[in-house]
């Protein structure tokens, strides 16, 4: 087959090369720019000369060396409010505009670029679905599953994984006391256990082990992390070649995608079986799985099929895990990096636990009411984007007009939660500062312009379904480890893992010894390494 493919390359390169064949082609691709340029319904637009010439490499190379985020940034500092990122495509950062595109009922759509996300290609994810009308009864199919009721009753799932990564914290500290030791953890590895191994729990109804080997022996992880980044190299390329692209990469790719498939069948049968044998009044899990496996299709009585199951568990994998994991590394690379910040979260935690308004296992009930822990972390996830790509929407007929601007109907359109949150129009002068004050003492008006310029879970009809969820694990696990240990972030050494790398802070500037390195396609994350000093 590769030998196949091979010769048909080669073939083609002659052919290409041929001067009968050249002189056209070379003709066309300078009237393809010329045309991009200077005809092109968005030729006004500013933007990188790729783009303007019609050449669709920006998005693609950008997420491929993992400094999309602050790529896209810079753009926007150089080009302003609208920047025409590719042929057709153009991102914005005017909240009007934003507020158009992401209304609840809007009609502007998803593009492709989604497609090839799909964990399960022969199955649309609820995230990947593009067809407006089956993605809108899909939703209302599964909207039970994720719905505040269900949230209390997944609660108790979620605190055995607290519980067994505090349990490895402290053998990884050795514990000497209340509070605890030396050793270098990578915990935003332990994070990612843990993020992985709850929803785990919740979609499967059982985690996949990782927190308690404390390995990833599968590669399960990285087979999830790995789809997103072909998704955003991928997606971003026009027509067929974003399949074909998303295909080589899946199929080149050293961690297959084909270590899914086990696991979550082996899960999700189980769970069927023990359905079948157990009497009919026996209590079952409460957890989304079981929702998925009562879930009907829309407007019939037809219980989900197995496969359907699956892929709703699977896809919730997908969105769930690495946004998580990305959440919590965030949440302490800002709290660690800033002192004053960090003192006082202590202190409130330290006082909520003496005066026992909170006890271990911490409750989401007790978590959600330390104010400023709560301020922490919306802080944290508004700079810190786990998902760190424009959402692009298609522009519907009749267009769109943002400031000066006019985009056809048929445009693809999105705005960047890492760009926009750090724009003065959403967050005023300060908006590229951690300052998690800016959430607390303010009156209703300006929480609910800064609420509705709040991108990270992204808005409208589209809007994370799930985001209920890691709002309630970090309100159960952070206070609980802030009580626990006192961390610091360590500075990089022989060592590290990525040592070979420079170092790079979530802004994207590189220096030899930043504690972290910072990378960044569809999604945003960090390797980092902390210690968890004694007291
Ligand atoms: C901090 C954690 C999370 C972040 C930042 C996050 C972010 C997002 C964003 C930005 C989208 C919208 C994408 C778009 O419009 O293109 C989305 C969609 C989605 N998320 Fe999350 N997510 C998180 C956690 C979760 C969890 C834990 C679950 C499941 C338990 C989940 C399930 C979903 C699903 C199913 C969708 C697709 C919804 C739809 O299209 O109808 N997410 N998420």
């Amino acid at each position: 087959m590769t030998s196949i493919v091979i010769s048909l390359f080669i073939q083609l390169l002659q052919l290409l090369s041929h001067p009968l064949t050249l002189t056209p082609l070379a003709i066309s691709i300078i009237f393809y720019c010329a045309w991009n340029f200077f005809f092109h319904p968005l030729a006004k637009i500013p933007g990188p000369l790729s783009a303007r010439l019609g050449i669709p490499t920006f998005r693609s190379l950008s997420a491929r060396s993992n400094t999309y985020s602050w790529n896209h940034k810079a753009l926007h500092d150089k080009y302003g409010d609208v920047v025409r990122l590719g042929p057709g495509i153009v991102t914005t950062t005017d909240p009007e505009a934003i507020r158009t595109i992401y209304a609840y009922g809007s009609n502007f759509h998803k593009t492709k670029f989604y497609s090839v996300f799909a964990a399960i290609m022969s199955k649309p994810s609820l995230f990947s679905n593009i067809n407006p009308h089956s993605h809108a009864s899909g939703r209302r199919s599964v909207a039970r599953v994720y719905s505040m009721k269900s949230l209390i009753e997944l609660e108790e799932y979620v605190g055995p994984c607290v519980q067994q990564l505090l349990e490895q914290f402290d053998r990884l500290a050795s514990v000497t006391g209340e509070k605890t030791t030396h050793r270098p953890v990578e915990i935003n590895k332990w994070l990612h256990y843990f993020a992985a191994d709850t929803i785990g729990e919740l979609a499967f109804g059982c985690g996949f082990g990782l927190l308690q080997s404390g390995q990833d022996a599968s590669s399960l992880l990285r087979v999830f992390t790995n789809l997103s980044y072909f998704g955003s190299i991928s997606g971003a390329l026009p027509g067929l070649v974003a399949p074909l692209v998303n295909a080589i990469l899946r199929k080149t790719s050293r961690h297959s995608p084909s270590v899914i498939s086990p696991h979550t069948w082996e899960r999700v049968n189980k769970r069927y079986k023990l359905l079948a044998e157990a009497p009919y009044d026996e209590p079952v899990r409460r957890d989304m799985l079981a929702g998925f496996i009562k879930a009907k299709y829309p407007g019939t009585n037809t219980l989900f099929l197995p496969s359907d199951v699956v892929a709703q568990a699977t896809s919730v994998f997908g969105a769930g895990s690495d946004t998580t994991a990305g959440a919590l590394a965030g949440f302490f690379y800002y709290v660690l990096t800033h002192p004053t910040v960090y003192g006082r979260l202590q202190a409130e935690v330290d006082s909520a636990f003496e005066a026992q308004r909170i006890s271990m296992p911490v409750t989401y009930a007790q978590g959600i009411k330390l104010e400023y822990l709560q301020a922490c972390i919306k802080e944290a996830v508004r700079l810190f984007t786990p998902v760190a790509m424009e959402l692009p929407r298609i522009v519907p007929e009749g267009g769109m007009t943002i400031g000066k601007y006019f985009l056809p109907a048929g445009t693809h359109v999105g705005a960047n939660a890492y760009v926009f949150h750090r724009t003065e129009h959403a967050y005023g002068p300060d908006a590229e500062l951690f300052r998690p004050e800016r959430w607390l003492h303010i009156s209703e008006e300006v929480r609910a312009t800064m609420e509705r310029n709040f991108l990270s879970f992204g808005s409208g009809n589209r809007i994370c379904i799930g985001k209920n969820i890691p709002l309630m694990e970090m309100s159960k696990l952070l206070p609980a480890l802030l009580w626990r240990y006192s961390f610091s972030i360590i500075p990089r050494s022989k060592d590290s893992p990525h040592r070979h790398a420079l170092g790079r802070s979530v802004d994207g500037i590189e220096s030899k010894d930043g504690p972290g390195r910072v990378y960044s396609h569809w999604f945003l994350g960090i390797d980092v390494r902390f210690t968890l000093p004694s007291a």
